[in-house]
């Protein structure tokens, strides 16, 4: 089975996402995301100018060979770029696959595991107020495990409290937006935050929070004992994990369960922080993380020291990584959550698929391959529109993470 073509869609319902579409000899075709907030056109370019005139004429069936080709054969290993772009002709070659076997993908990758898929959403307001009220819409909408943010006092914003409440988009500007950041300040209002959740719903749901990159590892640890009352099923990405032993300090001295791992590439930027049992979820995803054939190697690793899968599934990772995740998921047996932001209904309708929200869970459809396709003459309606996600500054305007 013969790869006849390769092509690159960039396209901008709302937001920009970059797919391929891989067309074999046999008539069959495969669909890969390939969409790096922020830096949608390097991989763009990076498939078009030097993966794709090295795929056509190859053998479609054999996936490993041609991950392990663009892997090794590029020198230059690992990184954002290249990761996503191999992730993208990976899911398109298991999409081809699992079509020419006629089976739904999570049968090729072993079977089913589970009925569904237990996700969670995201609930956010300016202050707790209003935090505490959007959590209570989650959970009337039949939500198990929610996420949620909030304003911090003083600081005119922050991560992940949006305008609009469904379909939160941080990267929403030609030029990045700069906001500012306090720790102190936000160590403050956060476990109140949680303590008023608990008072008001009990502890019947799962709450989780995501601290995108700001603490440092005692700060973290400070913030992980500060919450261990309130129970949270997990904090996200307290610190940044490029010192991945410094996470050692921050698990001594909490019992909250800790998650990481949504900007990582390869197995390589979590082979410690997973053999040492510093973390409990893992989060690097199909999209970013080299699709489901490396993807599959950092589960295993996961499994043996007692972590679990929780990948991201925020907007910027298009329903094509949500379809093939939940694959995934359906099947991996380390499972513990997939994070699930929706689409807005421009982006559903040009990417038509056939995963469905549950009562708390998506469950997947019987359709052979990963279930996702691409309306072409909706995708042109589209044009790819620049968008950056924000930068962070200190009060005194130091240069921080967002
Ligand atoms: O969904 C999350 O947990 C995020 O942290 C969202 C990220 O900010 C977003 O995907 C960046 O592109
Ligand atoms: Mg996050």
């Amino acid at each position: 089975m013969k790869i006849i073509d390769a092509k690159v869609i960039v396209t901008c319902p709302g937001r920009n996402f970059v797919t391929i579409k891989i067309t074999t000899d046999q008539g069959l075709y495969g669909i890969g995301d390939a969409t790096l907030n922020g830096r949608e056109l390097a991989v763009a370019s990076y498939l078009q100018d030097h993966l794709i005139p090295c795929l056509i004429g190859r053998d479609a069936s054999r996936i490993e060979d041609i991950w392990q080709f663009f892997y090794r054969g590029a020198y230059w290993r690992r990184g954002p770029v290249g990761m996503t772009a191999i992730a993208a002709i990976d899911v398109a070659l298991w999409d081809i696959k699992a079509k020419a076997a006629n089976m739904p993908l999570y049968q090729l990758l072993g079977g089913r595991s589970r009925d569904g898929v237990m996700v969670y959403g995201h609930a956010n307001g300016r202050d707790i107020a209003e935090t505490v009220s959007e959590v209570g819409r989650y959970i009337d909408m039949g939500y198990k495990a929610i996420r949620a943010q909030t304003g911090v006092p003083g600081l005119a914003s922050t991560y992940g409290v949006s305008g609009d409440k469904m379909y939160y988009e941080p990267a929403d500007g030609n030029l990045p937006t700069e906001n500012l950041w306090s720790t102190s300040k936000y160590l403050n209002s956060v476990p109140k935050l949680f303590e008023t959740l608990r008072e008001t719903y009990g502890f019947d749901h799962q709450l989780l929070h995501d601290t995108h990159h700001r603490l440092t590892p005692i700060e973290a640890a400070q913030l992980g004992k500060s919450l261990e009352p309130y129970k949270l099923f997990w904090l996200e990405d307290a610190v940044p994990a490029e010192l991945q032993e410094g996470f050692r300090l921050f698990r001594q001295h909490t019992t909250t369960p800790i998650a990481v791992g949504e900007v990582f590439s390869s197995i390589h930027d979590c082979q410690q922080l997973i053999s040492e049992q510093l973390i409990d979820y893992i989060r690097t995803t199909i999209v970013h993380g080299g699709g489901i054939t490396h993807l599959r190697r950092i589960a295993h690793l996961a499994e043996l020291y007692h972590v679990r899968t929780g990948f991201h599934g925020a907007t910027d990772l298009s329903p094509v990584t949500m379809g093939a995740a939940l694959h995934f998921d359906t099947w991996v047996p380390n499972f513990g959550i997939q994070e699930y932001m929706r689409h807005t209904p421009e982006t559903d309708a040009v990417f038509p698929h056939d995963y469905h929200f549950d009562n708390g869970y998506l469950k997947i459809g019987e359709t052979p391959g990963h279930g996702v396709d691409i309306d072409e003459a909706k995708a042109a309606k589209y044009p790819y529109q620049r968008a950056y996600l924000p930068v962070n500054r200190l009060e005194d305007g130091t240069m921080f993470n967002w």
